[in-house]
């Protein structure tokens, strides 16, 4: 959700209690922008984001990560459409019209669970294509589910990201990649911090499968339903409680 979302106000897990953890999101927006948090485009004002006034440099230090990293996110499409022996820019159209999301989060130390309905965030995939994400170096706390069902720690290496395959892409390509299910519990006695960066499709993109990626043994996994639809029904659920 835009703006600050406080502890326990996202449950990503179905059977989960909650989400540990609270955070800032926002999305992209000139960084030579005057009024803060307006832009004008074709005559209309829309408004963007609300930036806390307490912290004056937090605006522009954010939006230049932002900027760096949204960046990574857009190297992505060709490199995975000539994996899929596509063109190189078979996603441009799809994509070039999408505001990327970010989120600074924070996750309160949960040394002594009582209750494993409550972690810091509970095992989802991603909604969107690709996911970059920082983890604070020195705090174990993110896990991944393998094809074995087991969960593997995923432990932050410094100076690298964590690069998340979203369900929007894995529905373009009918599965052929997997959005992977993810968790964080951070159970290391001192807060954690994460920054996770969602690049998607545009909002109106269809999230139809790619010529190739359907055939008898691999049929048709998923209803064909627009980007925007999807990342709706997924807001709807996991901000319901
Ligand atoms: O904090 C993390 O390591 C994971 C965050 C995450 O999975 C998410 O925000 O979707
Ligand atoms: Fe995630």
């Amino acid at each position: 959700m835009m703006g600050y979302s406080a502890l326990l106000s996202g449950n990503n897990d179905p059977n989960g209690g909650g989400d540990f953890q609270e955070g800032f999101e926002f999305t992209g927006e000139p960084l030579n922008l005057l009024d803060h948090g307006v832009v004008s485009e074709n005559g209309h004002s829309i408004g963007l984001n609300t930036w806390p006034p307490e912290l004056p440099k937090f605006r522009e230090a954010a939006l230049r990560y932002y900027e760096a990293v949204a960046n990574i996110g857009k190297v992505l499409f060709p490199i995975f459409a000539l994996a899929l022996d596509l063109e190189e820019d078979f996603f441009e159209e799809k994509t070039n019209n999408a505001a990327a999301l970010m989120r600074t989060l924070r996750y309160p130390p949960q040394e002594d669970v009582t209750d494993d309905h409550i972690i810091g965030i509970g095992a989802h995939s991603d909604w969107e294509c690709f996911t970059i994400l920082w983890q604070e170096p020195g705090i174990q706390a993110l896990q991944v589910l393998n094809s074995e069902k087991e969960w593997i720690n995923a432990p932050p290496i410094p100076g690298t990201f964590v690069i998340n395959l979203g369900d929007q892409f894995a529905r373009w390509t009918n599965g052929i990649f997997k959005s992977t299910v993810h968790r964080a519990i951070n159970r290391s006695g001192v807060c954690r911090y994460s920054i996770p960066l969602f690049v998607g499709a545009n909002w109106d993109a269809k999230l139809e499968h790619i010529p190739g990626c359907v055939s008898p043994d691999r049929p048709l996994q998923y209803e064909i339903i627009t980007a925007g639809e999807y990342v709706k029904t997924k807001l709807a659920e996991t901000y319901s409680h």
